[in-house]
């Protein structure tokens, strides 16, 4: 199987009982800038689409000029697109009724000196016209949330970077919207910054918010994220959980450990056997004797690796070996790292564009 197939609509993964949140088909931005070389356009959108539900902490991920800040500025109605559709809640991203169930944690929040956490909460909310009651109450609520209620009288200047970033959070949250877009949630933190980020996000994610974050980082949206894109030259690449992406099931490598019982063989006859059994056999350095010196003692296990894609094409293996009255220690299916998902994925764009 391969990783397009199953992946590309942006749908993969979904429990689609849940409603929509974000519906973005074939959206497509350009940019036209002008210099004393004369115009020029930038495509920062090609095409792409995305889907993603409710309940979800949603990660897209891509290399810088991917396109993943226009997608999100439309989304949040600050750029319109040129084509192509994005709805938020079924309404038109970027209408009053969509900014309305939206929070925004921009990468640098700019917050005044002179503000505490809860006054720079106060001059929030005094936007969005709540009465000067219900911003207390959410004011509580909110720093509470965030671990910053004992702390709510210091001015934003003694802040750590996490603090900030958890006040980022809290008036993000002040309307108290069903959908939190955060671009970059834990750029620059130290670990334990972004683990007191992630521990809000989590209990966010707890009490039903859909999360859409955009970030660099691929180990922090393993350990947040319920489901990733991955945005290249302006298109969803794919889209899905990360062990669907991680091509758990395409066992594109399959690790053997077995110990031979052909007659009173070497281990050089041995691993010949192997090989004229299976031509694309990989052996392991210590069991290949083009490499080492055979050290063959006749219960010692061999090690070796076949491509294989399916899990019939396993059971083939396992059935001949077993024929050959090869008994099998251990398989062990080769796993992508996400990272190396990510550099597949970007790579393969590349040849493409
Ligand atoms: N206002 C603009 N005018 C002209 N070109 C723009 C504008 N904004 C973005 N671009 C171009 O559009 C492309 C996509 O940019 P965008 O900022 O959306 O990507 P990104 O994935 O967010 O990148 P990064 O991770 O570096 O922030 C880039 O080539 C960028 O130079």
């Amino acid at each position: 199987m391969s990783s397009q197939a199953c992946v590309v609509d942006g749908e993969s993964g979904q429990d689609s009982s849940n409603p929509v949140v974000i519906h973005i088909a074939d959206l497509k931005k350009k940019y036209t800038t002008w210099s004393f070389r004369g115009r020029r356009v930038v495509e920062a959108l090609r095409g792409a689409t995305l889907q993603v539900r409710a309940g979800e902490v949603f990660g897209l991920l891509g290399p810088n000029g991917a396109g993943k800040t226009t997608l999100i500025k439309i989304l949040l109605g600050v750029v319109r697109s040129s084509s192509g559709s994005a709805s938020l809640f079924g309404s038109p991203a970027g209408s009053i009724a969509a900014r309305m169930r939206v929070g925004y944690l921009p990468e640098s929040l700019r917050v005044d000196r002179h503000h505490s956490a809860r006054s720079a909460l106060r001059y929030y909310a005094r936007m969005s016209q709540m009465s000067g009651a219900e911003i207390e109450r959410r004011s509580d609520e909110l720093l509470e949330l965030v671990g910053l209620r004992g702390r709510d009288r210091e001015l934003v200047p003694q802040f750590s970077k996490g603090m900030y970033q958890r006040l980022g959070l809290a008036q993000a949250l002040m309307h108290d919207p069903d959908l939190l877009v955060l671009d970059e949630p834990t750029d620059g933190l130290d670990p334990v910054g972004r683990n007191e980020v992630r521990k809000v996000i989590d209990r966010l994610r707890e009490s039903g918010k859909t999360i859409f974050l955009n970030s660099h980082i691929l180990q922090e949206v393993e350990q947040i994220c319920s489901r990733v894109a991955i945005m290249s030259h302006g298109k969803i690449r794919v889209a899905g959980r990360i062990d669907e992406l991680t091509q758990f099931d395409r066992c594109e490598e399959v690790a053997f450990e077995v110990v031979t019982h052909f007659a009173e063989s070497s281990e050089h006859e041995a691993t010949a056997e192997l090989t004229q059994m299976f031509p694309a056999i990989k052996l392991a350095p210590e069991n290949d004797y083009h490499r080492s010196k055979p050290n063959r003692v006749s219960e010692s296990p061999l090690r070796f690796t076949l491509p294989l894609s399916s899990q019939a094409e396993v059971d083939q293996v396992v059935d001949r070996l077993r024929q050959q009255g090869v008994s099998i220690r251990e398989i062990t299916r080769k796993r992508e790292s996400f990272e190396e998902t990510f550099m597949r994925e970007v790579s393969r764009s590349e040849e493409s564009t």
